[in-house]
């Protein structure tokens, strides 16, 4: 496989530390472990503090995040930013372009309209293969590239001065 570049340049961190929650589907477990080893690595590199809820499967990760987004509006705990983790394979049929591009989409949604700072890290691929050099941490560290991606939007939100 091409080498996948770390992009380190295009990455930024909060000037505040950030309290993020990171979404993992468990629909292939092996895969979850991976890529959440990747994502709360790098968390604690950054110095963020975090949550992890589990949820089935990668099509519930962008409800989570409404209802944390809710949740935070009642009262509860207000999240600086989410990391969406999963894996999509593709089987037989036209299963995986449903959960691989209405996750995606949902989650677009949520970063555009409600102005949520999220770093995805749901890998879509043709074969388990291709999902372990993109999921491991010594390869590909799709978990950490999103837990970063959603520092630096964390860190642009406030650099911008929107509203938290
Ligand atoms: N096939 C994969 C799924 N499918 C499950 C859905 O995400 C969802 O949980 C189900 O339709 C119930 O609402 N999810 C993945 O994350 N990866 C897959 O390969
Ligand atoms: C996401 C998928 O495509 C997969 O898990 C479902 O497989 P299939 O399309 O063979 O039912």
């Amino acid at each position: 496989m091409a080498g996948i570049s770390q992009h380190g340049k295009a990455f930024i961190r909060p000037k505040q530390k950030a309290h993020l929650l990171v979404i993992e589907a468990r629909f292939h477990d092996d895969l979850a472990d991976a890529l959440l080893e990747g994502a709360t690595s790098a968390l604690e590199e950054a110095g963020a503090t975090y949550d992890v809820v589990t949820v089935p499967g990668s099509l519930e990760i962008p409800a989570v995040i409404t209802f944390a987004l809710d949740g935070a509006s009642q009262g509860g705990t207000a999240y600086d930013g989410f990391v969406a983790l999963g894996t999509i394979i593709r089987g037989d049929t036209y299963h995986f372009d449903i959960v691989a591009n209405e996750s995606s989409r949902a989650l677009m949604d949520l970063s555009v309209q409600e102005a949520a700072c999220i770093g995805n890290g749901i890998l879509t691929t043709e074969n388990d293969a291709q999902a372990w050099t993109r999921a491991r941490r010594s390869e590909g560290d799709k978990g950490g590239f999103a837990a970063r991606a959603a520092l630096t939007m964390i860190a642009l939100k406030q650099q911008l001065g929107a509203p938290s």
